[in-house]
């Protein structure tokens, strides 16, 4: 049974087609990647999924469990961490996630919430009232109310946007033990390098529609070559090497060039060219193609 399964769900703001028809099937086990521009419906998705939002139309199941129809059980299965900070500021971080405990019926899940502040680095935190928290460690405890119930389907919305690089890491070695232990992981970020290094699948998100589903590794196969990247430090580029600029702007500015290619062997010829023209080189690095390139080309095409 699928761990989320999403069919045709569509929803309006007044004129605003917010979703228009998504249909997504994330199966148990996955870390699936959702992503898009902004106000693409990420989060709109998200919330009609954590059963805080109403479709329009069409239906929404967590392991076959309908959002609207059985939401008790369906959000029982589920474990969501919201975009925004929003908290009681008069309780401590331990009592927030025993009210949490409560809210799902659980009553002895003390060695839970001391494992989950373990794994976040909130242990120190854990007398402290969640007001005087810093915005970095308040994401760490909506992390963990999401986990108390230790919900096989977590959700994640952009968990990383603002955090340091120790809450990242923190917080994704988590999460991945998790998933490697059979929990299903579902995020949006606009970090793009933290999706390709995360997610087995990836669906693209624009206007309201689904505009790419894919695995990861064939979403990147997808581009295929590499840039060279050379900044000229003396010289102009020859008028045959022209063609192979990735950026019109750049043959105004003049000085940087980012030349496709699809074999590394490309790369001499294009030096001797600059050579015999004069030119002398700055600055030089190869580019491999990666998810940044697909997203951009996937969301440009998708007018
Ligand atoms: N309650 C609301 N009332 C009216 N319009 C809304 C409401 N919530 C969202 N929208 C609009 O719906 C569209 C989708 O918003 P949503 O927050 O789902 O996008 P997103 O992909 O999560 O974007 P971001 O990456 O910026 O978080 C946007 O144009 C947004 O302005």
């Amino acid at each position: 049974m699928a761990a989320i399964s999403i069919s045709n769900v569509k929803k309006r703001y007044g004129a605003l087609q917010a979703l228009d028809g998504v249909s997504l099937t994330i199966e148990q086990g996955e870390f699936f990647g959702l992503l898009g521009p902004n106000g693409a419906g990420k989060t709109t998705l998200i919330s009609i999924v954590a059963g805080l939002n109403r479709a329009d139309s069409g239906a929404v199941a967590i392991h076959g469990h309908d959002t609207v129809t059985d939401y008790r059980n369906a959000r029982r299965l589920l474990g969501v961490v919201p975009q925004e900070l929003v908290f009681d500021p008069f309780f401590t971080v331990r009592e927030t996630l025993r009210m949490q405990s409560g809210y799902f019926g659980l009553k002895k899940n003390d060695d839970w919430i001391d494992e989950v502040m373990h794994h976040l680095d909130l242990t120190g935190k854990a007398e402290t009232n969640t007001r005087a928290l810093s915005g970095g460690m308040k994401r760490r405890v909506l992390v963990a109310q999401a986990l108390v119930h230790k919900p096989p389907v977590i959700v994640l919305d952009e968990p990383t946007a603002g955090v340091d690089v120790e809450l990242r890491q923190t917080l994704w070695k988590f999460i991945s033990r998790l998933n490697r232990e059979g929990h299903t992981v579902v995020l949006t970020t606009h970090y793009l390098e933290e999706a390709q290094a995360l997610c087995n699948r990836i669906a693209m998100l624009k206007s309201g529609k689904v505009v790419a589903l894919d695995s990861t590794s064939a979403l990147i196969r997808r581009i295929s070559g590499s840039q060279l990247v050379v900044s000229l430090e003396q010289g102009t580029l020859p008028e045959e090497l022209k063609p192979l600029v990735s950026h019109p702007d750049e043959l105004v500015s003049g000085h940087k060039f980012t030349l496709r290619i699809t074999d590394y062997r490309e790369v001499e010829p294009i030096l001797v060219r600059l050579r015999e023209a004069g030119v002398v080189i700055g600055d030089m690095q190869l580019h491999q193609a990666d998810l940044e390139d697909v997203f951009i080309q996937i969301m440009g095409n998708e007018k």
